[in-house]
């Protein structure tokens, strides 16, 4: 039992569910949120990430097996496909009405957003638009936090810009590790097309771009300290490149902390997300 949760764990992506529901949480508080309503926009976050999560590993059980990817509970065999399909349908069953409670616009936000990692799960992600369903998810975070204010604000142009950005960037970063093991089996998304000497010189450009919208974007002139943002991510960009030898996962662990600056800044100037 003990053995069949922990492979539960490993196989929903814990990486990416604790960043993407931790952001979501920080974007919540800077928004102005109580701390129900925080929690509330935590729990859809949460159950979204790992329906997508346990969905990608169960759909992708057979190609994992061929690639000998141990670290994949389900093609090392420690938890049976079923049992993951399973978590997956519950973890979306449970997201479905937290996400509503959320409010009926910011429930279809995240929603729809979740349905796009889904589609990217079965079949985007060995297409050129691999990189569309996470600008999509990363882009309806502020829209739900936004949309779940009283009123349902509408987000700022500028945050849903940037969480775009960050959205693409996160994906070349999530790929660089596997691209020759995807190629392999005949997975061919856009940094597959790209190949990995351009996907890596690419990886910054949105990282860049995403901080440059956030400190730019406001009406008023944006602080002294704000301007350091976009060379601050360019630099740690540029680090989780240069880490990657060694550790695999640097470049995606550098997207998030790009994110997290991001984020930082919108909580240190109160711009909010509206
Ligand atoms: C807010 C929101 C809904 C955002 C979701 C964005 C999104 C499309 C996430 C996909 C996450 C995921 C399971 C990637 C695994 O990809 P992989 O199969 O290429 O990598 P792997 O081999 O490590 O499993």
């Amino acid at each position: 039992m003990l053995g069949v949760g922990r492979a539960l764990v490993l196989s929903c992506h814990p990486g990416p569910v604790v960043a993407v529901t931790t952001l979501t949480l920080a974007l919540a508080v800077t928004a102005g949120h109580g701390v129900g309503r925080c929690l509330l926009l935590t729990a859809a976050v949460l159950t979204g990430q790992l329906s997508v999560g346990w969905c990608n590993d169960a759909y992708d059980a057979r190609r994992d097996a061929v690639n000998g990817r141990r670290d994949k509970p389900v093609a090392a065999g420690t938890v049976g496909q079923g049992t993951v399909w399973r978590a997956a349908f519950g973890a979306l069953a449970l997201c479905v009405p937290l996400s509503l409670a959320c409010g009926a616009l910011a429930g279809t936000a995240h929603l729809i957003a979740v349905g796009a990692a889904w589609a990217y799960n079965l079949r985007l992600k060995a297409t050129p638009l691999s990189w569309l369903p996470y600008a999509i998810g990363f882009a309806s975070l502020p829209a739900l936090v936004s949309l779940s204010l009283p009123g349902s604000p509408w987000p700022a142009w500028w945050v849903v810009t940037a969480g775009a950005l960050l959205g693409v960037g996160a994906h070349l970063a999530d790929v660089l590790p596997d691209i020759r093991a995807d190629l392999a089996t005949g997975v061919r998304g856009l940094p597959h097309r790209l190949g990995a000497t351009r996907s890596r010189l690419l990886l910054p450009v949105p990282l860049v771009a995403a901080s440059a919208v956030l400190t730019l974007g406001p009406q008023g002139q944006p602080a002294a300290g704000a301007l350091l943002l976009p060379p601050a991510a360019g630099a740690v960009a540029v680090a989780g490149l240069l880490l990657d030898r060694r550790h695999t996962k640097a470049p995606f662990v550098a997207a998030v902390a790009v994110a997290a600056l991001d984020v930082g800044l919108l909580t240190a100037h109160g711009t909010g997300v509206t």
